[in-house]
């Protein structure tokens, strides 16, 4: 039995918890049992309903106090504990595995998605042990678009944990909708979310003294992520039902969803490959109920 699923990361405050609530709204809006894990000990009121707490298992303030760390360290113990645990994780997902669609909210310690390997074997052991087509969903507040020291910081940080998860990966600049709030932009938005030529923002670290200092260091780092070329980002307003609804067929494509439940031949899978992703998310008309359940 093959699950589906996303791995929702970020940096703390990019909108985690958010978009966990907003995508199983959505999801079920349009048919799907939606299962949401989650897998941080820090998040204490919960706007979702949740089906596996990592609370059930361990409890951050309890391992702050037992051990004298901080919340940082607290979190990374917890992580190493779920990992030796995962047997309680794997115990609990079983039951839901043949009829639910997951979304797993995970801390926004970013250090335990590009340096620390406890996170990743929690994944890679869900995706051996249950057969789960897993996506990851790397959501970074597209605030930082505004000072392009924070965007390329955001582009470091997201081609770093790609390279980390080596999973199916989508890149969201979060919180789209208030992009306009914070003066304009140096560029139109495709030149933040295509990362095309990051040349063009060295005119701009050139204005900052704090930045100008970094001058040669930075433009290396932007030869480093163009030369991968594995970072773009697509936009997202998670109150909007079409942005959510664009960010779900990216997400179907990638993991592998939207070739569940067919019976069909080669040919029949690379039509369903190659067409556009113009799936029927938008007849519902209690689509239009969206907005008002956030
Ligand atoms: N305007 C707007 N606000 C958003 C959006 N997504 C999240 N927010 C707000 O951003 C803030 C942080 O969101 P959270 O969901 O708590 O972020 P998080 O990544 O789970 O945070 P941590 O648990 O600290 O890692 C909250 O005030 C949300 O209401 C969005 O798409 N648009």
């Amino acid at each position: 039995m093959t699950g589906f699923g996303q791995v929702v990361i970020g940096p703390p405050g990019s909108g985690k918890t958010t978009y966990c609530n907003g995508m199983s709204q959505f999801l079920k809006l349009i048919g799907r049992k939606v299962a949401v894990v989650n897998l941080d000990p820090a998040n204490d009121a919960l706007p979702y309903e949740c089906a596996i707490n990592i609370e059930d298992l361990i409890k951050l303030g309890d391992v702050m106090a037992e051990h004298s760390l901080g919340p940082n360290g607290g979190l990374v113990y917890c992580m190493d504990y779920l990992e030796k645990n995962i047997d309680w994780l794997l115990s609990k997902l079983k039951p839901l595995l043949k009829d639910h669609y997951f979304l797993f909210d995970f801390p926004g310690q970013v250090e335990l998605f590009f340096l620390h390997s406890n996170a990743k074997k929690v994944i890679w052991k869900l995706i051996r042990e249950l057969d789960l087509r897993l996506t990851a969903v790397h959501l970074v507040d597209a605030h930082l678009c505004c000072d392009p020291g924070k965007y390329v910081s955001a582009l470091l940080l997201s081609l770093t944990t790609m390279i980390h998860l080596e999973l199916p990966h989508i890149n969201v600049l979060s919180k789209i909708d208030l992009i306009e709030s914070y003066g304009k932009l140096a560029y139109n938005l495709e030149f933040y979310t295509d990362v095309e030529d990051l040349s063009y923002l060295q005119y701009h670290l050139d204005q900052d003294p704090r930045s100008s200092k970094y001058r040669k260091l930075t433009k290396e780092l932007c030869d480093v992520i163009q030369d991968f070329s594995l970072v773009n980002f697509t936009t997202l307003d998670i109150q909007d039902k079409e942005s959510v609804g664009n960010l779900v067929k990216l997400i179907d494509k990638s993991n592998g969803y939207i070739f569940s439940g067919i019976e069909g031949s080669v040919v029949e899978f690379s039509k369903i490959a190659a067409a556009p992703l113009d799936w029927d998310y938008y007849r519902y008309p209690f689509m239009l109920d969206f907005l008002l359940l956030l």
